[in-house]
């Protein structure tokens, strides 16, 4: 589990994070969810132990976050990490090298699952393919949680869909995922948490079965309640 406890973050004298707690479990899908600026990067990265928090603990697995948890969690971000130059076997290759906890078969299965060729370069892909190649590498990995920031981000509507379908394959396993994305529509029926965040704040936090089951309401119908009071 990841437990974060009343953490809060300032850049200079301006505050973003004001104390915000939240848990993901491993098997769940958690969606980090609030407008542009209210510090969903900054909340990933907190958790990575790639910034600083001011106060508060982060958890994983019982354990305070350092920086050398990176057999257990990965960093999935919204842009390409990999040099342009680089085929799409070269980033797998240099995945290999680096990480033990590297997953040769599943990246394989991966790269079947979104139709990519390996023979690419980085720099001759689609939005939509790089994205593609974003989520398999971090996926590959063998770890317990996988962190998500904004996989969706510009990427057109069939691509969105292809994309989505991994939250429901067997490639996800039991693994916690946290994402952070403003496309809720794609993955509304795959999430099994939403963290609503404004303010430098948590102003809710649900599971989307529940509300569909006990209240009839969407993962939507929650947020235009609380975000339009
Ligand atoms: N390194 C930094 N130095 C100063 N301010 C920063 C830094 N990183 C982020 N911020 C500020 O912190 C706030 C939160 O940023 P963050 O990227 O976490 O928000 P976000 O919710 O992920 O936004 P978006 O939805 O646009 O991706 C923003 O006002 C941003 O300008």
């Amino acid at each position: 589990m990841i437990e974060v406890k009343e953490i809060t973050k300032n850049y200079g004298r301006k505050k973003i994070l004001k104390g915000v707690s939240f848990t993901a479990n491993k098997g769940e899908i958690t969606c980090l969810i609030g407008i542009n600026g209210v510090g969903k990067t900054t909340i990933l990265n907190a958790i990575m132990a790639l910034t600083p928090i001011n106060k508060g603990q982060i958890l994983i697995n019982g354990e305070t976050i350092n920086k050398n948890m990176f057999e257990k969690i990965t960093f999935i971000p919204d842009a390409i990490t990999m040099l342009p130059q680089m085929k799409i076997s070269d980033a797998m290759e240099f995945m290999n090298d680096f990480y033990t906890c590297w997953n040769q078969k599943r990246a394989t299965e991966l790269l079947g699952f979104f139709k990519l060729n390996e023979q690419d370069r980085i720099s001759s892909l689609s939005k939509g393919n790089t994205a593609k190649v974003n989520l398999l590498l971090g996926l590959a990995m063998d770890v317990d949680f996988v962190l998500m920031d904004e996989p969706f981000s510009g990427i057109d509507m069939f691509s969105r869909e292809e994309i989505a379908k991994v939250f429901t394959s067997h490639l996800i396993e039991n693994r916690g995922v946290i994402i952070t994305t403003h496309e809720i529509g794609d993955i509304e029926h795959l999430i099994d948490k939403v963290v609503l965040l404004d303010e430098g704040i948590v102003i809710k936090e649900f599971s989307a079965e529940e509300a569909r089951e006990n209240e009839g309401k969407s993962v939507v119908d929650v947020m235009r309640e609380v975000y339009q009071k």
